[in-house]
């Protein structure tokens, strides 16, 4: 399938002041991702990876440093003039993590609903609430004519998400950029969304990046996983496959840091302290900590196609 998105090498430093100091925290240091038509590709990893800042980063939230955004072809510029941006905001929305906090507390889901359309000079009445409809059963809150005068406080944290969702797809986009999206609901909930997801890309071809560090999420509605460790890739590959058969070291960790409901008796691995990202070790970054690792992982860190994986590792060279 063709891609519709291309990241090449993406880099990304802060600086963070502590003191009368100023640190250098080297959040993404060098990340490949392609994206093709209704894929689904989940960003996992634990707390700290980069995997929001890369949605960030490719949401135009924030600027890279390094690197390039190639969408649809055309090479996106590092600051958008004011029609660029609506014409990519257009094509890319973000789902947040919270949807308490992204959604204003002090409006009704009609007028949530109705801004970005307004944004994209449709003014018609009718017209506009024939769309705020139409996206309100696509996310199915149903009857619309229920929500549409309720406050975001006055909805259940499953159907304020499904607020949010309906807010990106009014646009009509073509690639929706999701942070954590299940993170803050209750397991019942989360895969009502999760499901709620699949839906929209088979009813409406929308391609996803989905962050999450939970790999029974991922590996549920991805096709494909990017497991990111101190802002690198470490292992990408068929999301069935790779949570079947892991084959980085620290992968293999990472699905050992999850309870297995099958053997409840299953030792749940300790992960231990990802490396300081203010001075990252130059080879692989989870070397420190690798039971299989060798002198030259110090400066080792080259992914590279292994079967049809990509893998930073030297076991699979
Ligand atoms: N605006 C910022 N200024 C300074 N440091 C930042 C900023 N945003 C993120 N960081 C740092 O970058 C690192 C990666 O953060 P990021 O939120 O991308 O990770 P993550 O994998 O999404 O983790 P989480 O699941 O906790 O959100 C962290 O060490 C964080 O403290």
């Amino acid at each position: 399938m063709p891609s519709i998105l291309e990241v090449k090498g993406l880099k990304k430093t802060f600086t963070i002041r502590k003191g009368f100091k100023t640190f250098k925290v080297k959040v993404l240091r060098g990340v490949d991702l392609t994206l093709s038509e209704r894929e689904i590709v989940s960003i996992v990893g634990e707390s700290g990876s980069g995997k929001t800042t890369l949605l960030r980063v490719i949401g135009r939230l924030y600027s890279e440093d390094e690197g390039e955004i190639v969408l649809f072809g055309s090479s996106l510029p590092k600051k958008f003039k004011r029609k660029e941006e609506l014409d990519f905001r257009r094509k890319v929305q973000i789902v947040f993590q919270d949807p308490f906090s992204s959604l204003n507390p002090v409006k009704k889901v009609k007028y949530i609903l109705e801004r970005p359309l307004k944004i994209y000079g449709i003014k018609e009445e009718r017209e506009i609430l024939r769309r705020i409809e139409e996206a309100l059963q696509d996310v199915e809150l149903l009857p619309p004519e229920l929500f549409l005068n309720k406050y975001p406080h006055e909805l259940s944290g499953g159907q304020r998400q499904r607020v949010a969702f309906a807010r990106s797809i009014i646009t009509r986009p073509k690639i929706i950029l999701a942070d954590e999206p299940t993170s803050m609901l209750d397991v019942s909930i989360k895969s009502s969304i999760l499901n709620l997801i699949l839906k929209l890309r088979e009813e409406h071809g929308i391609a996803f990046i989905h962050v999450t560090h939970d790999l029974a999420s991922a590996r549920y509605i991805s096709d494909k996983i990017m497991v990111m460790y101190a802002g690198m890739v470490l292992e990408e590959g068929d999301a069935k496959e790779l949570v079947s058969n892991p084959l980085h070291p620290y992968t293999q960790l990472l699905l050992k840091a999850f309870p297995d409901p099958k053997s409840p008796r299953s030792k749940i691995g300790n992960l231990g302290e990802p490396p300081s990202l203010i001075e990252p070790p130059p080879g692989c970054p989870f070397e420190p900590r690798c039971k299989y690792r060798q002198e030259r992982c110090k400066n080792y860190v080259e992914l590279k196609k292994f079967s049809n994986r990509l893998i930073r590792c030297i076991l699979y060279e």
